[in-house]
Order: C-alpha cells, then sequence, then structure tokens
C-alpha cells in the first residue's frame, strides 16, 4: 500500500533530499510539508523542491489535523523536532526521527507516549548503514579494548556537538565495555576542553570544518596495538535508503524503536 506521507524541514539539507527520495519512490506519497517560512504556499512555489501540488503548512498541529497521513519524517532542530514529534504521536502519525540533539528526558517522554497511543516511532541517529554497522563494530571492539575515544567530524553548519551518532555509539559501547576513566587518573587539561567531552570515560571530540559531511573515527588502543573503525558519509544521499527502510517499517510498530540498527535484518 502506499505510504503518505508528511516532511518536516522540507528546504533543510537533509530534508530536501528526503523530499526528493519520497518523490521518486512510487510507494510513497508526499502529502504535505512542515515548513515555518512558507505556510500557506505550495511545494511548487519554492525553488529546489519538486513541482507538486502540495499545501505547505506553517503550523504543524494544523498539518496532523487537517491531512491524512501514515508517516511523518522529522529533519529540522531538536525543539522543533520534539514538539513535531509528540503532535504526530497524538495524531497517530508515525514518526521517523533524524534530527539529533534531543534529550534523554525527551527521548524517554516520546517513548512514553508512542507507548501510550500505541503509535509506532523510529528515531535513528544515523540513517547511513555503514555508520550503523561502525557503532556495531566498535560494541564488540569495546568489550576487548575498553580504552577507546571518539572522534566525530561535520561540516560546520551543524548545530548540535558531541553528534547523535557519537552519543549512541558511545552509549552501545557502554553495553560491553567495562566501565574505567579512560588516560591517566591524574591528567589536568592545561586549556579547557582539550580532553574533548565524556561520557562513562568515554572521550568525544567534534570538529567542525566547511567541506566536511558526516564522519566518524573510534580509536581503540591496547599495549602494543591499536584499532580504528571509521565512517564516512560523503553525501546525504547515504542517509536515504536508511529513511526509506524506517518509513516502510514504522506503520508496522507499536512503539518507539531508538536506532536504525533494530529494524535491520
Ligand atoms: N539521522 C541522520 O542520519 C541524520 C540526521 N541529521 C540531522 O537532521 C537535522 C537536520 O539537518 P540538516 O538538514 O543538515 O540541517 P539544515 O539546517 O540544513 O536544515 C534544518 C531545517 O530545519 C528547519 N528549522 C530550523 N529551525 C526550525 C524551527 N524552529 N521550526 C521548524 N523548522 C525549523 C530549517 O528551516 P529554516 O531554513 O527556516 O531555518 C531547515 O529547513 C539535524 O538535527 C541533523 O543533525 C542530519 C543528517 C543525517
Ligand atoms: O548534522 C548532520 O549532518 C548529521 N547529524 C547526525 C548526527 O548528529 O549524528 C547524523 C550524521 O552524523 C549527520
Amino acid at each position: 500500500m502506499t505510504k503518505k506521507i508528511i516532511i518536516a524541514g522540507p528546504r533543510g539539507k537533509m530534508g530536501n533530499e528526503a523530499v526528493h527520495m519520497v518523490d521518486g519512490d512510487t510507494s510513497f506519497e508526499l502529502v504535505a510539508c512542515i515548513d515555518r517560512t512558507n505556510g500557506g504556499k505550495q511545494m511548487k512555489d519554492i525553488e529546489g523542491l519538486p513541482t507538486l501540488q502540495i499545501p505547505i503548512y506553517e503550523d504543524p498541529e494544523a498539518c496532523f489535523q487537517e491531512i491524512d497521513a501514515d508517516v511523518f519524517i522529522d529533519l529540522t532542530v531538536p525543539g522543533a523536532g520534539f514538539e513535531h514529534t509528540k503532535l504526530a504521536l497524538l495524531y497517530g502519525i508515525h514518526p521517523v526521527v533524524g534530527t539529533s540533539g534531543f534529550s534523554d528526558d525527551q527521548l524517554e517522554a516520546l517513548r512514553d507516549l508512542s507507548m501510550t497511543h500505541g503509535t509506532g516511532c523510529i528515531i535513528a541517529p544515523n540513517f547511513a548503514v555503514g555508520a550503523v554497522l561502525m557503532m556495531q563494530f566498535a560494541k564488540t571492539a569495546a568489550k576487548y579494548l575498553p580504552d577507546a575515544e571518539i572522534i566525530e567530524k561535520h561540516h560546520d553548519q551543524k548545530l548540535d556537538a558531541p553528534s547523535g551518532t557519537a552519543v549512541k555509539t558511545a552509549a552501545m559501547m557502554q553495553e560491553t565495555r567495562e566501565s574505567k576513566q579512560q588516560g591517566h587518573p591524574e591528567e589536568k587539561e592545561t586549556l579547557e576542553g582539550a580532553r574533548g567531552a565524556e561520557t562513562d570515560g568515554i572521550h568525544i571530540h567534534s570538529v567542525r570544518l566547511p567541506g566536511l559531511v558526516a564522519h566518524q573515527e573510534v580509536l581503540f588502543g591496547g599495549p602494543g596495538q591499536g584499532l580504528t573503525i571509521r565512517h564516512d558519509s560523503y553525501n546525504r544521499a547515504s542517509f536515504m535508503e536508511g529513511v526509506k527502510l524506517c518509513v516502510q517499517k514504522v506503520t508496522d510498530l507499536d512503539r518507539l524503536v531508538y536506532g536504525l540498527e533494530n529494524i535491520l535484518d
């Protein structure tokens, strides 16, 4: 059956890619968009978007009230993304969320809402299959090589640091890794921030440079040896197979799933 889809953030880098992916897939139908600066217009009126006669809403609630849709894709910013996702769940529209930067409390609130309404939801910190494999390999390696640091590198327009992927990688590593502080117990920063952020002893370093897209290395060290697990997204097409898979699967779910790895066969 054709999936009717609403997208929030259609002019953004990811949202635009997703609009074109949905438009090019015959099993999907784009039925509306949510865009804070183009409410009342139609998609055909906005440069860079397909010339479809599709309404654009500024007010997300009006969109969910008036439009019959199966799936809602959010690719915006954490504050708006959280509110959009809550509303979609309230209206029984299944969210697929790529937006990063939600707090643990926000994730928990969405998990509860999804469960209460029995409406499936997928939040995927990274839609690229290669990135999911990187996280899973890092989880395996962390059991044997608990001394590890994460370096994530992104384009300089990224708002959140560390990236959602780095946070999820550290969380997955914590599932197998013995809890320990990495580095010398008496180390001191002579320049604040030199050792990066830290979660359960794993240090995370965020690099922002023009020209980058999305890249991450997980570095492991043991006596006399090192292991580096690295993933690169060279463009945003790398994320679209994952978005597609989530759209296909989310309507079969009745709870929130956090991470693409949980829906891959
Ligand atoms: N899960 C994954 O695999 C991936 C996730 N991401 C995440 O997706 C999100 C979007 O990334 P990206 O496309 O690069 O970012 P962009 O800045 O290119 O796009 C963000 C979009 O959100 C809109 N927006 C910003 N603020 C608001 C608001 N308050 N209300 C409604 N809409 C708003 C922007 O509209 P306006 O022009 O009006 O500001 C824009 O259309 C980020 O959180 C990023 O981390 C990115 C890549 C992959
Ligand atoms: O903002 C981005 O670009 C990306 N954001 C996601 C994240 O925070 O991990 C996914 C990917 O790294 C690209």
